[in-house]
């Protein structure tokens, strides 16, 4: 079975007007916006307002996204509630379908205004259709004017928000905030998952996202190149029940290549996050002048000189990067590991010396193993040669990017990390929270990483259930610890074990009889 059998595809804006064109085409054309707007106004009668009765503040944008907003605004005024919509456009120029939407509330008796009604008004919920997909994030057109007035108002009432599509002011594509965006408490996107509801400041503007597919049904839909990573995907990718007559070598190899003077922990901690997820035996060879002989706290790991971690056999998986730093004599025994033939994990510093000397790079792209890359946006943006903004700015194509610039899976890290397979297929996280925002957690990762290669999984699985694993434990501890302050990486470890054997033994742990 390939990954993406069981998951869910995420759709960039391209792909949707692909869709909608399509379905234009069909025999019966569906009426979208009407299917839209009514199935955005179920979800906010039943999820959230439960019942008639309330104060509805919709805000209706100059596109179809704003048409949307003018159907939503019908079904709920028709369902007995006192609905107020203020319109921010020419009713001569939306667009027809829009157009027909505006008639149909005036039908009713609708009204609109042109501004935000001033005074001490309570709402019992916002609903947002200023703007969709049609969003311009060609130029980085920032909002202005009323519209930006509008979301800084809306923003600060305590009120929860509903928004039509995906935020106004959020990028459908790349998740930046175009000069301000909508803070909403619900997402209900219509036709197909976009990337920018999950990556970068998708995550803090989208609030509980709810998928109306609206039932399209085409000869030829679109393929999709992306999908999402969730609990689902993650399911379907976890290593087997460890059998009976197993021992450790059945659980594999793993050596990490880094920790020189001053951060020889960060190589620590990835060697311990590969025990603690499973590896048969990890071995950690360090650069520093006085590496300790032995991690006192996790005698477990077997610390040798960095030479002899290419003696052992056989490895299965190389970790380079936790803290390697970048001096001359870290040169060489990156070059070494590039040239190993297990699968190898390029982290941190390992990137960095990548990105300033070519042939490294060559030697990378070159590599007949498999290679996974872990960079953070600021690492990235030195292998691109490019500044963190740019990267940050189009999260999915730097990903893509150093994907198929060097060959190599790829997850670029942050709020909704995206991992990159070589062929180009993406999976956009939905795991992980900003207690992750501390030192270590990203060597933690790459251990993680190195212990489920180990244990059999394939680059792609591994660097999949990684990823997903890393932030569910983070959102773990958040929950335990009711809020996101003062995480460390060793924590990430603890909470990661203990999930991942929830997870591959929810049916209960055969094979640990009771004792005669
Ligand atoms: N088509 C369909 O079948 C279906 C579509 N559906 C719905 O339609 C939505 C897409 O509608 P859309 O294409 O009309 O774009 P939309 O998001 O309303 O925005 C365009 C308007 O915004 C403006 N504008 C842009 N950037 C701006 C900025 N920075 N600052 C200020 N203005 C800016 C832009 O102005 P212009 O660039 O022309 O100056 C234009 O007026 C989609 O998300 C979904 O909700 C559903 O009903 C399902 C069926
Ligand atoms: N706000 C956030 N939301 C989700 N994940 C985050 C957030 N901040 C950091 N992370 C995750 O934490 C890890 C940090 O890695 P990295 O920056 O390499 O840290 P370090 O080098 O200190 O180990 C990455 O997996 C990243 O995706
Ligand atoms: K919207």
């Amino acid at each position: 079975m390939q990954i993406m059998d069981t998951a869910d595809p995420v759709f960039s804006t391209a792909e949707i007007r692909d869709i909608e064109q399509q379905a234009a085409r069909l025999p019966k054309p569906p009426r979208l916006m009407e299917k839209a707007g009514l199935a955005a106004a179920q979800v906010i009668r039943d999820q959230l307002l439960k019942g008639p009765g309330h104060q509805i503040l919709v805000l209706a944008g100059p596109g179809n996204n704003g048409g949307d907003a003018f159907v939503v605004a019908r079904y709920l005024q028709e369902w007995g509630n006192t609905v107020t919509v203020v319109f921010g456009g020419d009713g001569n120029r939306v667009p027809p379908d829009a157009k027909q939407a505006l008639q149909a509330w005036f039908n009713i008796g609708g009204d609109i205004c042109a501004e935000i009604p001033d005074g001490d008004r309570s709402w019992d919920a916002v609903i947002d259709g200023l703007f969709g997909i049609g969003l311009d994030q060609s130029q980085h057109r920032p909002i202005e004017g009323k519209y930006r007035e509008w979301i800084e108002a809306v923003n600060q009432m305590a009120t929860p928000i509903v928004a039509l599509d995906i935020p106004s002011g959020l990028g459908s594509d790349d998740g930046c905030i175009y000069g301000i965006a909508i803070h909403a408490t619900l997402t209900i996107t219509f036709i197909g998952l976009k990337p920018g509801l999950f990556t970068h400041s998708g995550p803090e503007c989208c609030g509980t996202i709810v998928l109306r597919d609206l039932d399209i049904q085409l000869p030829a839909p679109p393929e999709p190149h992306t999908w999402l990573l969730n609990h689902k995907l993650a399911q379907s990718i976890l290593p087997p029940v460890r059998r009976a007559n197993s021992h450790k070598g059945t659980f594999g190899n793993v050596a990490i290549l880094g920790g020189s003077t001053g951060m020889t922990g960060a190589a620590l901690l990835a060697g311990r996050a590969a025990l603690h997820l499973g590896a048969g035996r990890v071995y950690l060879g360090l650069l520093a002048d006085n590496a300790p002989p032995v991690d006192f706290s996790q005698p477990e790991l077997m610390l040798r000189p960095p030479s002899e971690l290419f003696t052992l056999a056989p490895l299965n998986c190389l970790i380079v990067g936790p803290g390697l730093g970048q001096s001359a004599e870290a040169l060489p025994w990156l070059e070494k590991a590039l040239t190993s033939d297990c699968t190898l994990i390029v982290d941190a510093d390992a990137l960095n010396l990548i990105a300033q000397h070519s042939p490294l790079a060559k030697k990378l792209s070159q590599r007949n193993a498999s290679t996974i890359l872990t960079p953070h946006p600021a690492e990235a943006a030195r292998l691109l040669n490019t500044g963190t903004a740019a990267v940050q700015q189009n999260r999915m194509n730097a990903a893509l990017q150093i994907a198929q610039q060097f060959n190599c899976y790829v997850v670029l890290k942050g709020a909704g990390s995206i991992c990159c397979l070589p062929g180009g297929k993406r999976y956009l996280n939905t795991s992980g929270n900003p207690a992750l925002s501390t030192a270590g957690t990203g060597d933690v990762l790459a251990g993680m990483m190195g212990a489920l290669i180990a244990q059999g999984l394939k680059p792609d699985q591994a660097l999949l259930l990684a990823v997903y694993l890393h932030g569910a434990a983070a959102n773990r501890w958040v929950q335990q610890h009711h809020g996101m302050v003062g995480m460390v990486a060793s924590e990430v470890i603890a909470e990661a074990r203990l999930l991942l054997n929830e997870w591959v033994y929810r049916n209960g742990i055969n094979g640990v009889k009771p004792l005669l």
